[in-house]
């Protein structure tokens, strides 16, 4: 009898010896976590892939939890029948006949992995496309470009029938490559960077530095709704919302006004690299993007980089603006990054940031403050504040599932 499932495919082929036992068993868990709410489904692992039963779950409402779950490379709605001819032959018309919109061609490809069945791919190529023509007249053969392609693999288990591949996020399990601070702002690019620092599997715990009452309450609201949007990805997410008031204000009386940006970024990181100790992290992630703004030139990324000793990710450093906004819109973020806000960097912007800072100038205006810098770097990590974003239903999917990610 004919059977609904899912065929999940994992990514990152590459992995190999026990490392891909590992992927796999987090690959499962993350699924199985992120489809708990349906409990009527049942899964069966083989190598580098996942079976869903449905039995009677909605397979939409499936696919559109399974395309945002990292490691998964593409999935398909699959019959799965005996192996026997005449059962493979209905299922392949069943399938064909549910494709919408209905294909005008189509070529079957037949996979024979379990050997004793007693036809081989090409004679079933011809079996399987016998049947669907002689029964759907309005069909025909196009083997160079057809609308639908038909596949059919026939393993021990039985036979898996289906038209249609629907491609996912990609990546690696979350929390596979371990665990990073995410440096998240209100605007468009680091809640990207976040995005896709966890696509490729590492856990990440968010920080942002706040100047209030500078800065108002909406302010750190918008940064709340975006760490709870990467929530929905990574089903939870911790958010350190760090007072940055005393210290900026400090770092504006050193006079260096040129350099105050280049200063308040190096805080941030000082600040952040305490944070990640405490915290088991073991690198820094930004949306810095090169030359987007004076803080973002090769000679400025050279002179903040260099407060820290943890590797600074820059997942968006070699990507366009619309490439970023791209990403944006389809993970959920760009409506709320593009509200206005005030951040706590542009209180203090001055009219003409350096472009090229000078580090030994940079070092000696922070030795100028001494151990005032250090009290202010541990009075802010000291009052801390954290909160942890649990995973919502996104409520503004932007654009139905098929067209998400390709
Ligand atoms: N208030 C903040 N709290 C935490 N991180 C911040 C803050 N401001 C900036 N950053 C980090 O520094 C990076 C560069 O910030 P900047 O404002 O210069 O650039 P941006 O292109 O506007 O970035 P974004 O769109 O992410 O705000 C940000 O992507 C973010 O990682």
């Amino acid at each position: 009898m004919n059977d609904d499932w899912v065929l999940v495919r994992f990514g990152e082929l590459t992995i190999k010896g026990r490392n891909r036992g590992r992927f796999e068993d987090m690959m499962v868990r993350q699924v199985k976590r992120t489809l708990a709410a349906f409990p009527a489904l049942t899964y069966q692992k083989t190598y580098g892939r996942l079976y869903i039963r449905l039995n009677g779950e909605d397979y939409n409402r499936i696919a559109d939890r399974l395309k945002d779950v990292f490691g998964i490379v593409s999935f398909s709605r699959v019959l799965r029948c005996e192996n026997d001819l005449q059962e493979i032959r209905a299922a392949a018309l069943q399938v064909m006949r549910e494709v919408d919109p209905a294909p005008r061609t189509f070529k079957v490809t037949v996979k024979r992995v379990w050997k004793p069945f007693p036809h081989d791919s090409q004679e079933m190529n011809h079996l399987v496309g016998a049947h669907v023509l002689r029964n759907t007249p309005e069909l025909k053969v196009d083997v160079r470009k057809p609308d639908t392609e038909l596949k059919v693999e026939i393993q021990p288990e039985g036979t898996y029938v289906y038209a249609g591949v629907q491609q996912a996020a990609g990546g690696f399990p979350l929390g596979m490559n371990g665990k990073a601070m995410l440096l998240l702002s209100g605007g468009i690019d680091s809640p990207v960077a976040g995005w896709m620092a966890m696509r490729k599997g590492l856990e990440v715990e968010a920080v942002h530095f706040h100047s209030y009452p500078f800065t108002s309450e909406q302010a750190k609201e918008k940064v709340v709704t975006l760490a709870q949007r990467l929530a929905y990805y990574a089903g939870s997410i911790k958010l350190h919302l760090v007072s940055f008031t005393d210290l900026q204000t400090k770092l504006a009386q050193t006079g260096h006004e040129h350099l105050i940006i280049t200063l308040m970024r190096r805080s941030m990181l000082r600040i952040t690299q305490k944070l990640a100790e405490q915290r088991g992290a073991l690198a820094i992630v930004t949306g810095d993007s090169l030359g987007q703004v004076a803080s973002q030139t090769l000679g400025s990324m050279h002179v903040i980089g260099r407060e820290t000793t943890l590797p600074l990710l820059r997942p968006l450093v070699m990507m366009d603006k619309l490439e970023i906004i791209r990403i944006a819109e389809k993970i959920g973020t760009f409506e709320t990054s593009i509200l206005p806000y005030e951040d706590c960097c542009t209180l203090f912007v001055p009219k003409s940031p350096a472009t090229n800072p000078n580090l030994r100038i940079v070092e000696k205006a922070e030795d100028q403050l001494g151990e005032e810098l250090d009290r202010l770097v541990e009075q802010a990590v000291a009052t801390v504040e954290t909160i942890e974003l649990t995973a919502e239903s996104r409520s503004d999917a932007p654009a139905p599932a098929e067209e998400r990610w390709f």
